[in-house]
């Protein structure tokens, strides 16, 4: 099956001369929730403004649902709603119609059914005649998702949906892109928050300054979280891990002092208990041991580090 969206090559230099993005290769697969993590700066909102066609992009391509972004823009266009960052909603227009008139620029036939659908699933139907202006701050931010869904997108981007939201709009929120995901829509989110990506995605990649580092299931990403470490204190320093403790793919310090094992509940690999014992098989003693959990924040880190 082809893929929601393909970008291929993708590049940005903006007029000032910055490299916002370099060479960007990415798949987005047919209903997942993917988000793309990064820090601020990194390229995330460039990378989702040229999918949308409101930024050009230096180099490469991109297609919708097959549909080319500059050869059948409208096609590849109208398969999409985004959801930005900034909250852009006409104060003095009423829910209702701000919904109605979001479908219309997309050429679709009105639809009062539908809309009051989209409205009652985002628990805005008993202010589908206030004044948006009236509205508290997360109400249009759901506006915003309203109107992004209002000519029923086969895609929904979200640039950072959550950001300056409370927690319990947060939580309302997650669980509407649950139920968006379950229809059929594919959903790209940007984030830079790690729990947002851990709580909400199938699939996460991290961007920094401008490429893309890493593209991973969630669930691979959770497996490397629960892992951790274990460092010991060599009393004596080695200038080799002995054969015998091979299997274990301990590392060994640049002085010879310590080794550090690395494993994880559902690693082949043999526990600490059965290390323990052969390293004083081996002949080997420590003085001190201690144990580390890495998280994905610490996963994040230091990917983001390494690219610097
Ligand atoms: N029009 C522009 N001209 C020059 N540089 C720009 C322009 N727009 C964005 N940039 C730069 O490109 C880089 C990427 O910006 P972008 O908004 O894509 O990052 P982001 O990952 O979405 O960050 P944030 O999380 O802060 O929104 C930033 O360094 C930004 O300053």
């Amino acid at each position: 099956m082809q893929p929601a969206i393909s970008i291929s090559g993708v590049s940005k230099t903006y007029a000032s001369g910055f490299s916002a993005l370099k060479h960007i290769d990415l798949d987005i697969r047919h209903g997942e929730i993917f988000a793309l993590l990064g820090p601020n700066g990194a390229g995330k909102t460039t990378l989702i403004s040229i999918v949308c066609g409101i930024v050009n992009r230096s180099s490469g391509t991109v297609t919708v649902e097959g549909a080319d972004i500059d050869r059948d823009y409208r096609t590849a266009r109208s398969l999409i709603g985004l959801v930005p960052q900034e909250l852009t909603v006409e104060s003095f227009e009423t829910v209702r119609s701000a919904l109605t008139f979001s479908r219309g620029l997309f050429g679709k036939p009105p639809n009062p059914a539908l809309i009051e659908k989209i409205l009652k699933d985002l628990s805005l139907w008993d202010k589908r005649d206030a004044k948006i202006i009236t509205l508290s701050g997360g109400m249009k931010r759901r506006v915003m998702i309203g109107k992004a869904l209002a000519h029923e997108p086969r895609i929904l981007f979200l640039d950072e949906p959550t950001a300056g939201v409370d927690v319990e709009l947060r939580q309302d929120m997650w669980a509407m892109v649950r139920r968006l995901r379950e229809s059929g829509v594919t959903i790209i989110l940007t984030t830079h928050y790690i729990e947002e990506a851990e709580e909400m995605a199938d699939r996460v990649g991290v961007i920094n300054h401008g490429e893309i580092v890493l593209v991973e299931d969630k669930a691979e990403l959770m497996r490397k979280l629960g892992r951790k470490q274990l460092r010991l204190e060599l009393r004596q320093p080695l200038g080799a891990v002995p054969e015998a403790l091979a299997g274990y793919e301990l590392e060994l310090s640049a002085d010879g002092g310590a080794l550090t094992y690395t494993y994880d509940n559902q690693s082949e690999r043999p526990g600490v208990a059965s290390l323990l014992r052969d390293l004083e098989i081996a002949g080997i003693a420590f003085r001190d041991l201690d144990t580390v959990n890495s998280s994905l924040e610490e996963i994040f880190v230091n990917l983001v580090r390494k690219a610097s």
